[in-house]
């Protein structure tokens, strides 16, 4: 199995990733290389080493000479010791629910990987080499979506990661399915039994939320961008007024990333430039506001991605070790509660963005609120105009996704219930958050692509009726890709296909929107 052709482009090691390196690792749109650095190294070596030689001396190591979670106060024998670790993955080798995908899959690996690189875990390097022998070989354990409280971490997903690196359970290469000990055959290495505290250290974390939370955000980042664009196309549209986008209202109220969106609406808008005419001298608030709706999102994307990123950046198993003061430290970091409010969040913004742009949608083909553009946005000529009904389905469509991305925002943490026997009695449910987060973009992203055709179908209709002035840059730029691609609707099609095509564009992050 050849590994990807582009070039090392990150390192796990010491130095922090950024939420966009694991996205990139998720799409191999970037390489990795392991840190093999003689300090890095020797310091993994050291924290394996301090514990081989704590257990030859017989000491008290939770979840290495103990059962596990509830089970502490069992004792495990020096003599069966080594077979710990493969009773922790094969009992939790009870996932269910959907596979995750390719793109998710890596984005686990990765995060563990990376969580691993912090020197307090207590793993081997080899065990080190082998998780990123996956990532580069692109061999992707199969691992069922449900099953994890998010504390305790994601156990029962991670416990398909830990297996593979085994070679037990089965991976996905190259949209086959095959077991894990021919997959790593097939690229050269050999499963690798772990060592007693290996199987808790690579299952003990929160790598499976914190991998669909980088995932999220970079969609809901993209999100708010398309999201402004597709308002400023209504504003067009619609012969709203584009002075509510007015510098000076917004250094008035200067939340930094509304003021962000209100300048992104002012260069779509051109408002220097000669206004259309004045229906109303205050626009509904799903124009007006906007900036206000999507401002929220965009203020909380910094802070989101701090929490993210510290996730991400850290140790988040249980026991750490301090290799050079030769200590085991218990605690509870594979709890996932920043995750879980992060997602809990990020799920409630999004689908606020839906609602706003389902909302744009209704004005757009409502004849008592678009401003001279016919019924359902239809483009048939006059002779036709009974027969045809344009984006009527399209905006009944749209309510559909946009309620359905409403009804996921239930927060996920508030259902935390006590479980493991009364051990794990507090738990994030970040994983279940993140998820939910996923799903709500996914409806969300419908939304926006349906909302994005209607609204370049009212430009096109402004076109023809002689009432598009000169389009600022921005706008004729995603006006000119859209009308490449897609015919306007003048005798009604099914648009299905057309509506597919628009969200894998999306999800690629096809256009060019602002520069930050
Ligand atoms: N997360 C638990 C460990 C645990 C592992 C596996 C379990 O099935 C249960 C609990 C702890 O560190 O305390």
């Amino acid at each position: 199995m050849p590994p990807a052709k582009t070039e090392p482009g990150l390192t796990f090691g010491t130095a922090a990733l950024r939420i966009e390196d694991i996205v990139a690792l998720a799409r191999r749109s970037t390489r990795s290389q392991l840190d093999n650095a003689a300090d890095f190294v020797e310091n993994i070596r050291a924290g394996a080493r301090f514990l081989e030689n704590l257990l030859a001396r017989e000491g008290v190591i939770y979840g290495v000479t103990t059962g596990y979670g509830d089970s502490c106060v069992v004792a495990i024998p020096p003599a069966v010791v080594d077979e710990l670790p493969r009773h922790l993955y094969t009992f939790h080798g009870c996932g269910l629910g959907q596979l995750l995908d390719d793109e998710a899959t890596r984005a686990v690996l990765a995060v563990r990987l990376q969580s691993l690189c912090q020197g307090v875990s207590g793993v081997r390097y080899e065990l080190l080499e082998q998780l990123h022998a996956l990532l580069e070989h692109d061999v992707l354990p199969l691992i069922p979506e449900e099953g994890s409280v998010g504390a305790s971490g994601d156990l029962t997903p991670l416990s398909y990661v830990a297996a593979a690196l085994a070679g037990e359970r089965d991976v996905r290469h190259q949209g086959e399915r095959l077991s894990a000990a021919d997959a790593l055959r097939a690229c050269g290495r050999a499963p690798l039994p772990l060592k007693p505290k290996e199987g808790l250290a690579l299952m003990n974390g929160t790598a499976v939320m914190t991998a669909l939370a980088c995932l999220a955000f970079d969609r809901a980042n993209y999100l708010l961008q398309l999201a402004t664009r597709i308002t400023a196309m209504n504003v067009v549209a619609l012969q709203g007024n584009p002075q509510h986008f007015d510098e000076r209202l917004f250094a008035a109220k200067p939340h930094p990333g509304q003021t962000q969106v209100a300048a992104w609406l002012r260069a779509d808008l051109a408002i220097e430039g000669p206004q259309a005419p004045l229906h109303r001298l205050q626009d509904r608030y799903s124009l007006r506001c906007a900036p206000h709706v999507l401002g929220v999102l965009a203020d909380s994307l910094p802070f989101l991605r701090q929490l993210i990123e510290t996730e991400l950046n850290s140790a988040n198993d249980n026991p750490l070790i301090d290799p050079h003061a030769e200590r085991v430290l218990h605690g509870g970091h594979f709890y996932g509660g920043h995750i879980a409010f992060a997602m809990d969040s990020l799920k409630n913004l999004i689908a606020n963005v839906a609602d706003l742009l389902d909302r744009q949608l209704a004005l757009l083909v409502d004849t008592r609120y678009n401003h001279g553009l016919p019924s359902n946005l239809s483009g048939a000529p006059h002779e036709r105009a009974m027969l045809n009904h344009g984006f009527k389905a399209v905006q009944i469509g749209a309510s559909a996704w946009t309620a359905e991305a409403l009804k996921h925002t239930m927060p996920a943490s508030v259902f935390s219930r006590s479980t493991e026997c009364h051990n794990q009695d507090k738990v994030s449910m970040g994983t279940i958050a993140a998820r939910d987060a996923l799903r709500v973009l996914s409806l969300t992203e419908q939304v926006a692509v349906a909302t994005l055709l209607a609204a370049r179908q009212g430009l096109w209709l402004r076109e023809q009726a002689g009432e598009l002035g000169e389009l600022p840059a921005p706008l004729a730029e995603t006006y000119a890709s859209l009308n490449h691609d897609y015919p306007p609707v003048i005798e009604d099609r099914a648009l299905e296909a057309e509506l597919r095509q628009l969200l894998s564009q999306l999800r690629a992050q096809h256009w060019r929107l602002y520069a930050r």
